[in-house]
């Protein structure tokens, strides 16, 4: 199993959501971050405003899923969550070693 984590403009959360559930993700979390990329103390449009303070808001979605659907989720929020501009987000892969269902007790990819 791997971890899919992305970081993207806030604005794409819907769309990304949407793009992953096409290709079969079954769940997902989302927290609200701020960060900063390469661009540190340069502006960045967010929301038609320009912002020229260190910590933008962006939003983490964390998706973990079998290793053979991360090259498909990977595509699926690049398509999603591309504007062309600064700013669009990274994501990272790492590895996990073990998921449970609580209610049933189901581990490993049974539980994802
Ligand atoms: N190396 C990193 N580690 C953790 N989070 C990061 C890292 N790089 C970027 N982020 C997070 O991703 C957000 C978006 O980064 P961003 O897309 O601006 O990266 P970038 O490298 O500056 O690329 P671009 O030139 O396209 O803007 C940041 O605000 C931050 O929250
Ligand atoms: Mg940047």
């Amino acid at each position: 199993m791997k971890k899919v984590e992305a970081i993207i403009k806030p604005f794409k959360l819907d769309e990304v959501k949407e793009a992953l559930q096409e290709i079969g993700i079954q769940g997902l979390s989302v927290t609200e971050v701020k960060g900063f990329g390469r661009q540190k103390g340069h502006t960045e449009l967010y929301r038609g405003a320009e912002y020229v303070v260190d910590f933008l808001p962006k939003v983490k979605i964390e998706v973990v899923l079998a290793d053979d659907m991360v090259d498909a989720a990977v595509d699926a929020i690049v398509g999603a969550a591309k504007t062309d501009k600064i700013g669009d987000g990274k994501i990272f892969v790492s590895p996990v070693e073990q998921a449970i269902r609580i209610r049933t007790g189901e581990s490993g990819d049974d539980a994802i």
